[in-house]
């Protein structure tokens, strides 16, 4: 086993888009996270970590106004988070499709675009030209007419992506977009997120529990467990003794082959990924 040096961030970044102080979710007696103070700035790449039931969705939820924090305060550039804002973009966790919907590939697009008007999506031909550009940004243009129902996960995640970016929101939250992709389409779905935080400094916060295929584009960690957080970059969160700490009880960090995996992580599989066969 060698040790590979990881990533360090690419930026530091003053210009804060989402900024918690002191902030506490808790459910009941039960606290998901307390004491939580960040700062991330425009383009800055986070990955969300931690095992089942940590608190992760619930972050994203805090963030798009639907979860009030029992403690502390959220800003987004500068303002309390707001239901429905354009400034925030979401591809929520993976749902099935129903067999028989009528969607296609195109209708879901739009409905990022007039989804907040009642009944069916009205197709003037600006909003005609704004699906075709986001499908083009997302290489789905060839299935864009098919139904949902007959597209393959890869597929639909790539038009989850273009959904999401249809206001091209400042900040780009990502509810576990690699679920059930293969390792290729893991790296596509995960490139196409990059792009546009390349492309329009969006801010990405991206839950995952498979770190390796985004490693190389995370400015920052915020690992979550134990009712407790780790954040920092990944070389500094990602390591046996950080995640030990965190866990309280003994975690080890491995580098193979590039790859990070997290060994012993109690109550979870591997967040790092499971050893690459
Ligand atoms: N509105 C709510 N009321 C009470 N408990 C809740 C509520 N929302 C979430 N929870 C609980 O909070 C915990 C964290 O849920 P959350 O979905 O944020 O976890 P997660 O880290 O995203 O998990 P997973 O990896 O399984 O998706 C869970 O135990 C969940 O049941």
């Amino acid at each position: 086993m060698t040790a590979t040096p990881l990533i360090t961030p690419r930026r530091s970044n003053t210009d804060n888009v989402i900024s918690l102080s002191g902030a506490e979710l808790a459910f009941g007696d039960r606290i998901l996270w307390q004491g939580l103070d960040l700062e991330l700035g425009r383009g800055e790449f986070v990955a969300v970590l931690g095992p089942n039931g940590s608190g992760k969705t619930s972050f994203l939820r805090v963030l798009l106004g639907q979860q009030h924090l029992s403690a502390g305060t959220l800003l987004i550039q500068e303002r309390p988070p707001r239901r429905g804002s354009a400034l925030l973009g979401y591809i929520p966790q993976h749902r099935a499709v129903a067999p028989q919907t009528p969607l296609r590939g195109r209708d879901l697009v739009r409905l990022g675009l007039d989804g907040h008007r009642w009944g069916l999506p009205v197709g003037d031909r600006r909003t005609r030209r704004q699906v075709d550009e986001l499908l083009e940004a997302v290489g789905a243009k060839a299935f864009s007419d098919r139904p949902l129902a007959l597209l393959s996960g890869g597929e639909l995640q790539r038009l989850r992506v273009a959904q999401a970016l249809a206001t091209d929101p400042a900040i780009l939250l990502c509810d576990e977009p690699l679920l059930s992709l293969d390792l290729h389409h893991q790296k596509v779905v995960a490139e196409l997120v990059n792009q546009r935080r390349r492309t329009h400094d969006t801010t990405v916060v991206f839950v995952t529990h498979e770190i390796n295929p985004i490693l190389e584009m995370v400015d920052r960690v915020l690992y979550l467990a134990e009712g407790r957080f780790r954040f920092g970059t990944p070389a500094e969160v990602m390591t046996s003794a950080s995640l030990s700490s965190l866990y309280g009880s003994p975690v080890e960090v491995v580098h193979l082959n590039g790859r990070l995996v997290v060994v012993g992580a109690p109550g979870s599989h591997d967040h790092g990924g499971e050893p690459s066969a």
